[in-house]
């Protein structure tokens, strides 16, 4: 895999699946950029609104709350928007269901064979970035697998968020390869699901560090 050209002074790591307030004190003591509540119901990591609510204030301002959706319905995603600052869209939503909103978003994709990255990042015009998964047929996200990241144009239209099956063992040529904008990792920094290993978050953000040369 040739090496991309840096375009970014770092690359942002944003933590997903956080459900235990001293997971998220650790993230942001960290330096994470950001952090994910999953909001789809069937996640073993899925937060309740009222979950939200508390957990969302622990996340100081310029660390920014993400909320993950699934094919879920305005009238379930708009009690949720107080908290949130960035809406992550993880199923087959249209641009439109996306804009639907007033808050930044970005749409993730699934790595399925034949999927034109180039096509999908005009059709998302609107959108802050897109965000790269690993594809498996009945399952929309947090896997845990990892895909062939050579997939991904050297160029395209949108920031990447490269996720899927990172952890502290692969993520610095996972940076050094593909050159993101940010990474997101859930299940590899997990010691069970939706319990964060402050070890594991500690590693994946020196090794996202080292791999920037910081
Ligand atoms: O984490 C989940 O439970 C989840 C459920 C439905 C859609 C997406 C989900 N997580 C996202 O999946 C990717 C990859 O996760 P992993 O690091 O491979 O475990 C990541 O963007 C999570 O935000």
């Amino acid at each position: 895999m040739s090496q991309p050209e840096k375009a970014w002074a770092r690359t942002r790591i944003k933590i997903c699946g956080l459900g235990r307030p001293e997971d998220i004190d650790k993230a942001v003591a960290l330096g994470v950029d950001a952090i994910g509540f999953v909001l789809w119901p069937h996640s073993s990591r899925a937060v309740s609104l009222e979950q939200l609510a508390t957990l969302s204030a622990r996340v100081p301002s310029f660390v920014t709350r993400v909320g993950l959706f699934v094919d879920q319905s305005p009238a379930f995603i708009e009690p949720c928007l107080t908290y949130l600052d960035c809406l992550q869209f993880h199923g087959d939503e249209t641009p439109e269901a996306c804009d639907a909103f007033g808050k930044p978003w970005y749409k993730a994709l699934r790595m399925r064979d034949g999927l034109d990255l180039q096509a999908a990042a005009a059709r998302y015009r609107n959108a802050g970035a897109l965000l790269l998964d690993a594809y498996r047929p009945g399952v929309p996200g947090g896997t845990g697998e990892t895909f062939d990241w050579s997939r991904i144009p050297a160029s395209l239209a949108k920031p990447v968020i490269l996720a899927g099956g990172l952890t502290a063992v692969n993520v610095a040529q996972a940076v050094a390869g593909v050159a993101p904008f940010a990474v997101d990792v859930s299940g590899g920094v997990e010691s069970s699901p939706g319990h964060k290993d402050g070890e594991k978050m500690a590693a994946f953000v020196r090794q996202v560090a080292q791999a920037d040369n910081r």
